[in-house]
């Protein structure tokens, strides 16, 4: 037999499909009919006014909030019928704007706690497990740029610092999907330029959706930009496209 591999002929897969997705609050549609989808090793940002509805979208994509109607498929599995916990254990990592490090505890404690439950240095079984798990802080610490910084209190980190843990303590638990709201808010410019390295570096064995409000940043990151503009899709496509979009320009960048 010469048969192809069955990906050969496959139909194109997203990593994650949005489909008529809509949430009411009191009747107030906060999504209204969304679907937009991402693709393998691509950086997503979701831009738009305060209100369009970016964080609702990333709260019913982690479980955080119920949808009224429609679908959201990550790889084979239907996320709206899934608990939170159920959607981070799927592959599906969360970070939220301000950083929820341990502020008392080291970066490497903070980087080992985060290690899914099981996979501990002290659940291990021996030295070679607790080799490996060692390995493995020391390598994402060096991703995020904290290698050097692994015995130092987290309170004493700068935010950008902070911010990398956090995406540091997401990336141990290895998810398919990473969200990211407003990663660089209160970094330095120099902090800006690394993060962007780093999200290009994460996207290499995983998707990343970020919500962002600095066009340059965006614009140094994005494959593709989706606009939305009260709770509906207004735009999408390339930050090129949607920044010469009449509509985006008239309820969003032109303020
Ligand atoms: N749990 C909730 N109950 C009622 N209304 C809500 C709830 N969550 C969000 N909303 C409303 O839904 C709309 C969209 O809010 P959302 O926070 O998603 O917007 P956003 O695009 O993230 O805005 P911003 O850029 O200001 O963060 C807003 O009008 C908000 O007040």
């Amino acid at each position: 037999m010469n048969a192809l591999p069955a990906t050969e002929h496959a139909p194109k897969e997203f990593v994650l499909e949005v489909e008529a997705l809509t949430v009411s609050f009191d009747g107030f549609k906060a999504v209204d009919d969304l679907s937009f989808y991402v693709d393998e090793n691509e950086i997503r940002v979701i831009i738009g006014p305060n209100g369009a509805g970016k964080t609702t979208v990333l709260d019913l994509i982690c479980g955080r909030t119920k949808a009224s109607h429609g679908s959201i498929r990550f790889r084979d599995r239907e996320l709206t019928r899934m608990k939170e916990h159920e959607i981070v254990h799927a592959g599906v990592g969360r970070k939220f704007q301000n950083p929820t490090i341990y502020e008392e505890l080291t970066v490497f404690e903070n980087l080992e706690l985060s290690i899914p439950r099981g996979r501990t240095v002290f659940g291990a079984l021996g030295f070679r497990r607790d080799q490996a798990v060692l390995d493995r802080i020391e390598e994402i610490a060096e991703f995020v740029f904290l290698k050097d910084h692994l015995k130092t209190p987290s309170a004493i980190l700068s935010h950008g610092q902070k911010q990398w843990l956090e995406i540091g303590m997401l990336l141990i638990q290895d998810p398919s999907l990473m969200m990211l709201d407003e990663p660089v808010a209160g970094m330095s410019v120099g902090e800006r330029v690394k993060t962007a390295e780093l999200l290009n570096n994460i996207i290499k064995d995983r998707s990343v959706i970020v919500i962002e409000h600095d066009m340059k940043f965006v614009e140094d990151i994005a494959h593709r930009v989706t606009v939305l503009h009260q709770g509906k899709v207004l735009s999408e496509g390339s930050m090129e496209h949607v920044k010469n979009d009449p509509k985006v320009v008239e309820v969003y960048l032109g303020h």
